[in-house]
């Protein structure tokens, strides 16, 4: 292997990892990206968290910041230099100490629908089980399907379309990120566009969390070096954009809520909607606005706050439950 120059010889990144089939998945992934385009090495260290040990639903657990908050005590302790998280999963407020220092390239940011028999949405029949524990998927899909039987389903990924394969239900809804991350995007018979079916805030995206004193260090180190080579700047502006709806909403990760923004030549493109439960009714909005490269981060939380106002100028607080 060769070393690049600024790399400090013999320095190996020690990264953080919940020991789910995607966390390892993801993290690997990171870790290679590390590796080949700095030449440094990297060994994976994995924590258990109360949200990969529990059955109990993810309301019961408090709401946000569950899968979180054992990466980041792991990482405060120094047990680690670096955790990877799914974007979406992560809260809005900032954690004292910490700091996202990447944000990689995006993956694909839409929902599937994973089927039975290749079915698509409109092909189920009539009160077909669909399982899915999203406030936000069921309102989308009563929203297209009044007729369905939704049903609140846990577990990882691979549990849930064990579901489908096992008869119990006759489809699920996934991201396809997650989906592509584990090697399952055979499963998916149809991918819900992004304008009619507006995923998580920062879907698709993770999040590279390390120590601010380490992200603030003046020299070149390992961990500055990794992180420069992660960093994607379209895609932290489009997650900021979207996050930033989230955080002046006071919305937490259970609200009914969809976010997605495009980041195309220095114009950045945001479209969020608030669902009722029912999905009965919606109130959307679509913002824009340009963004240099200096200000981007300042441009795409503007954005977001101005989009999040007007839904609430239109009553988006008044069909949904926000928190
Ligand atoms: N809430 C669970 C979760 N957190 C991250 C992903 C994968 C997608 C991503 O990284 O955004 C998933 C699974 C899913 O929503 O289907």
């Amino acid at each position: 292997m060769t070393l690049s120059p600024a790399e400090t010889p013999g320095a190996v990144l020690r990264i953080g990892t919940r020991g789910s089939a995607l966390a390892l998945a993801q993290t690997g992934d990171v870790a290679r990206a590390i590796t080949e385009a700095t030449g440094i090495e990297t060994v994976l260290i994995p924590v258990t968290t109360h949200g990969d040990v529990t059955r109990a639903s993810l309301a019961s657990l408090g709401g946000t910041g569950v899968f979180a908050s054992a990466l980041r005590d792991f990482l405060l302790a120094g047990e680690c230099d670096l955790v990877v998280h799914s974007m979406k999963d992560l809260p809005t407020a900032a954690a004292p100490g910490l700091a996202i220092g990447a944000v990689p390239v995006r993956a694909d940011a839409r929902d599937a629908l994973c089927a039975r028999d290749g079915l698509t949405l409109a092909e189920l029949p009539e009160g077909a089980r669909v399982g899915t524990g999203s406030p936000r998927r069921i309102a989308q899909l009563r929203r297209r399907r009044p007729d369905l039987e939704i049903v609140d389903i846990r577990g990882n990924i691979d549990t849930r379309l064990g579901f489908v394969t096992s008869g119990e239900m006759d489809a699920v809804v996934l991201a396809v990120a997650g989906l592509e991350r584990l090697g399952r995007e055979a499963a998916i018979t149809e991918r819900f566009e992004l304008d009619a079916w507006p995923p998580a805030p920062a879907q698709g995206a993770l999040a590279i969390e390390v120590r601010a004193a380490d992200l603030a260090a003046a020299e070149s180190t390992p961990i500055r070096a990794a992180l420069a080579a992660l960093e994607h700047a379209a895609t932290r502006a489009e997650a900021d954009a979207e996050r930033a709806v989230l955080a002046r909403l006071e919305a937490g990760c259970a609200a009914p809520i969809g976010a997605h923004a495009v980041l195309t030549e220095a114009t950045l493109a945001l479209h969020a909607a608030v669902y009722a439960p029912t999905g009965a009714e919606l109130r959307e909005q679509t913002r824009s606005a340009r963004v240099s490269a200096g200000a981007a981060a300042d441009a795409a939380r503007g954005l977001g706050i101005e989009l999040a106002d007007a839904l609430l100028a239109d009553g988006a607080a008044t069909i949904a439950p926000l928190n």
